[in-house]
């Protein structure tokens, strides 16, 4: 008789994950999985509910947030753990690192001693062994000259370099997740490209999961296996890398693939979805995205359609996926899967 393997529990999966402030909603049920050494990216517009998303998982929240829902990590329960194990967890089994490197470094440490700061805490390393960890983990992400600028200050350091640290200190606890929060917007583009290698040598290197979150569709086809876009709040569509840009099924994700550019050819406008994003205060009936879909129909403006499977691995929250939409999924997107090229992206927000 063949045996069937059981599913290998994910590193994490959030369900129903949901987060309120003052009684407005920014996450309206949140499920997601992240497998062991898995790349996932999240995209969509300012404000639909990425940051919050792993904000919440990870309890860093101000206390007027509302949250509800679970999030397990490796089977643990995340959401209500003690505070102690929530340290524990955050640097550690879980790291994340944001847009701005600089405002998340403390000025007045030396580099060196906010990498050791983190060493100290979540490999339980000191001394001379602290400072040789310290050192390698700055060569290791490409800060030339280590031994010297673990000394210097991070105003000494370029913002690119400063980002580099952060993604030193975020490997001293050798997380199995690092959750990448716009990492790359805040830096010039040759530098992002350079920050996006690091991010895929270190994710190789440590075999750790990879959350990337993002509006840049094109940085994420570069970097992750599977993507997952948000909208008001709710993840609208999940698929693999390949069939969300070859076979989008929800006018949003279509709209957001539509406005990438073509990486051949000759150039053409970058499309933008028309609209903007609900007021969270006054979401509409029904879909929220309905008011600006072009194929919207009555009863997408009753129905609030929640993420269902549409093919292999594939998922979709709308009543009418895969309808043709005013704005086509452009073949050239297709190819943008398999490039390493960075592509702009025009979101409208
Ligand atoms: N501390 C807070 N207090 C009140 N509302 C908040 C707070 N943090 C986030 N929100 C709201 O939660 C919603 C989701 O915000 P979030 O930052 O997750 O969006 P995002 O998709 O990450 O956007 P961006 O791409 O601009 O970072 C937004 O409506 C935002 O205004």
């Amino acid at each position: 008789m063949a045996t069937v393997n059981p599913p290998a529990q994910p590193l994490v999966a959030i369900r129903d994950l949901q987060v309120s402030f003052a009684g407005v909603p920014a996450l309206r049920g949140i499920d997601l999985t992240v497998a062991p050494g898995e790349a996932v990216g999240l995209v969509g517009e300012s404000g639909s509910g990425k940051s919050v998303t792993w904000l919440a998982a990870l309890s860093l929240l101000p206390a007027k947030a509302r949250v509800t829902g679970s999030v397990l990590l490796a089977g643990e329960e995340l959401i209500g753990a003690p505070p102690a194990r929530l340290d524990d967890v955050r640097g550690g089994r879980v790291a994340m690192i944001f847009q701005d490197p600089a405002s998340a470094l403390n000025p007045v440490l030396t580099v060196g001693r906010q990498i050791g700061e983190a060493l100290a805490l979540h490999a339980g390393l000191s001394g001379g062994a602290l400072r040789a960890e310290a050192r390698r983990l700055m060569e290791l992400v490409g800060i030339p000259d280590a031994g010297r600028r673990l000394d210097a200050y991070p105003h000494e350091f370029s913002g690119g370099q400063n980002q580099r640290v952060m993604i030193a200190m975020a490997l001293a606890g050798k997380p199995d997740l690092l959750v990448a929060d716009e990492p790359t917007t805040a830096l010039d583009v040759t530098i992002q490209a350079q920050i996006l290698d690091l991010l895929r040598a270190v994710r190789r290197e440590f075999g750790m999961a990879l959350v990337l979150i993002s509006h840049d569709l094109g940085v994420i086809a570069e970097t992750c296996e599977r993507v997952a876009v948000m909208y008001a709040g709710r993840i609208v569509e999940e698929a693999p890398v390949a069939p969300l840009f070859g076979e989008a099924l929800h006018p949003y994700t279509r709209g957001l693939v539509g406005s990438l550019p073509p990486l051949d050819g000759p150039r053409r406008r970058l499309t933008s979805i028309p609209g903007t994003v609900p007021d969270p205060r006054h979401l509409p009936a029904g879909c929220a995205f309905a008011p600006r879909c072009p194929v919207a129909s009555s009863g997408c403006r009753e129905t609030d359609p929640r993420l269902a499977a549409a093919g292999e691995a594939h998922r979709v929250a709308c009543l009418h996926p895969g309808a043709e939409a005013a704005v086509p999924v452009p073949a050239a997107a297709a190819t943008l899967a398999a490039t390493t090229a960075t592509p702009a992206m025009a979101l409208t927000s």
